[in-house]
C-alpha cells in the first residue's frame, strides 16, 4: 500500500484535509501559525500581527490600520518613530492581506475589518490599561480607522491619516464605473478591475521598485466585489464624519490620483473636532510616508511633533 505516510499526511487523490487547528494551520506564504504572532477572528480566521515595543514603559498605544492590497510591515519605518515618543505600536494584516487567512483582497464585508481592528484594540487596551490610544490609518487603512473611531467615540486620544480613502478617486470611479461595479458584482463579482498602477502611489521610484518587488503585497487585480466593499466603505464613511469629534491630524497629496484630495477638504469642513490640522503636499502622490524623502520627513515630522506635545499635555508632564 505504497510507502509508509506520516499520520494526517494526505494520500494522493484523497479529499481529507490536515487537521484544522492552529497547530497546523500555515500562512499563506507556508508559515505555521503556531511560529508567527496572530490573533484568530471572530470567523476563526488567523491574522498575523506585529508589535513594536518602546524601551522604556509605554507612555501611549498606537494602531496602525494599513490599506488595500499590502501589509503592516510597510509600517516598520513609522512605528520605530513612535516607539522613539514611548509609544507601544500595534498591527495586524487585514483578512485576505500579507500573512494572515483569507483569499488575496476579498472580504465578506467592509465590517469585517472593523470588527478585526477593535478585537485587537480591545486585547492589547487589556494588558495596557489606562494609556491613551491613538489610531493611524493610510488609503483603505484611513476608512477603516475613521469606522473604527465612529464605533468608539471615547475610546481614541487621536486619529492620524495618511491619504485615506474618504471620496472614491472619480478617475477610479466614475459614475459609469460604479454602476458598472454593482451590475457586475451580481454578475461577475470576481470580474478583475485590473491592479493598482505602482508609478502612481508615490514618486519615489526605490519606493515603487519596493512596492512592485514586495513579495506580501497583492499585486493582482482588484475584484468588483471588493470595489463594491470599498464604495460601501466611502459611504460608510460620509456618514460617519459628522459624529467624529476626537484630534485629528491628516495629510494628503495634491496629486494622489488614487484618493482625492477632496474627501480630505470634506473631512475638514465635515467633522467637529474642535483639533483638526491638514496639512497638503504640494505634488506628492498618494503613498506621503513613502514620497520623495522631502515629504515623507516632513510627514514623519508632523507626526511626531504633533503627537510628542499631545503625550506631553496627556501626561501632565509638561513645562513649569
Ligand atoms: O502603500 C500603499 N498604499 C496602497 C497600496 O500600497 C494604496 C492602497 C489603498 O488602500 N487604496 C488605493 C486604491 C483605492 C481604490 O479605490 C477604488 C477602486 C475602485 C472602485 F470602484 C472604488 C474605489 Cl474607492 C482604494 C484605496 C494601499
Amino acid at each position: 500500500a505504497g510507502p509508509a505516510r506520516e499520520p494526517g499526511q494526505n494520500r494522493p487523490g484523497s479529499t481529507s484535509r490536515m487537521p484544522e487547528d492552529s497547530r497546523a494551520r500555515l500562512s499563506p506564504q507556508g508559515i505555521a501559525y503556531k511560529d508567527l504572532p496572530h490573533i484568530a477572528n471572530a470567523d476563526g480566521q488567523h491574522l498575523f500581527c506585529r508589535y513594536w515595543k518602546p524601551q522604556a514603559s509605554p507612555r501611549a498605544l498606537a494602531f496602525v490600520a494599513h490599506g488595500a492590497g499590502e501589509h503592516c510591515g510597510r509600517y516598520d519605518e513609522l512605528a520605530q518613530m513612535l516607539t522613539g515618543l514611548n509609544f507601544f505600536v500595534f498591527a495586524h494584516d487585514h483578512v485576505g492581506h500579507g500573512q494572515s487567512e483569507g483569499d488575496r483582497m476579498v472580504v465578506s464585508d467592509f465590517q469585517v475589518f472593523i470588527r478585526d481592528s477593535l478585537q485587537h484594540i480591545d486585547l492589547v487596551k487589556k494588558e495596557h490599561p489606562g494609556l491613551p490610544i491613538y489610531i493611524f490609518g493610510h488609503s483603505m487603512g484611513g476608512a477603516i480607522s475613521i469606522l473604527t473611531v465612529s464605533e468608539r467615540p471615547s475610546d481614541f486620544a487621536g486619529l492620524v491619516l495618511i491619504s485615506p480613502l474618504i471620496l472614491p478617486n472619480p478617475q477610479s470611479a466614475t459614475s459609469f464605473k460604479v454602476f458598472a461595479a454593482k451590475v457586475l458584482n451580481h454578475l461577475l463579482p470576481s470580474f478583475s478591475l485590473g491592479s493598482i498602477d505602482p508609478n502612481i502611489i508615490s514618486r519615489n521610484k526605490e519606493e515603487v521598485e519596493a512596492y512592485v518587488t514586495d513579495p506580501l503585497v497583492y499585486h493582482g487585480g482588484m475584484k468588483v466585489s471588493f470595489a463594491m466593499q470599498l464604495l460601501n466603505a466611502s459611504a460608510r464613511v460620509g456618514k460617519a464624519l459628522p459624529d467624529i469629534s476626537l484630534p485629528v491630524l491628516l495629510m494628503h497629496g495634491t496629486d494622489d490620483q488614487l484618493c482625492d484630495i477632496k474627501g480630505s477638504y470634506h473631512l475638514m469642513e465635515t467633522v467637529p473636532s474642535q483639533e483638526k490640522i491638514l496639512k497638503v503636499y504640494d505634488k506628492a502622490y498618494h503613498v506621503l510616508h513613502k514620497e520623495l524623502p522631502e515629504v515623507s520627513s516632513a510627514v514623519f515630522r508632523e507626526i511626531e511633533t504633533w503627537l510628542a506635545e499631545k503625550i506631553v499635555t496627556a501626561t501632565g508632564a509638561g513645562g513649569i
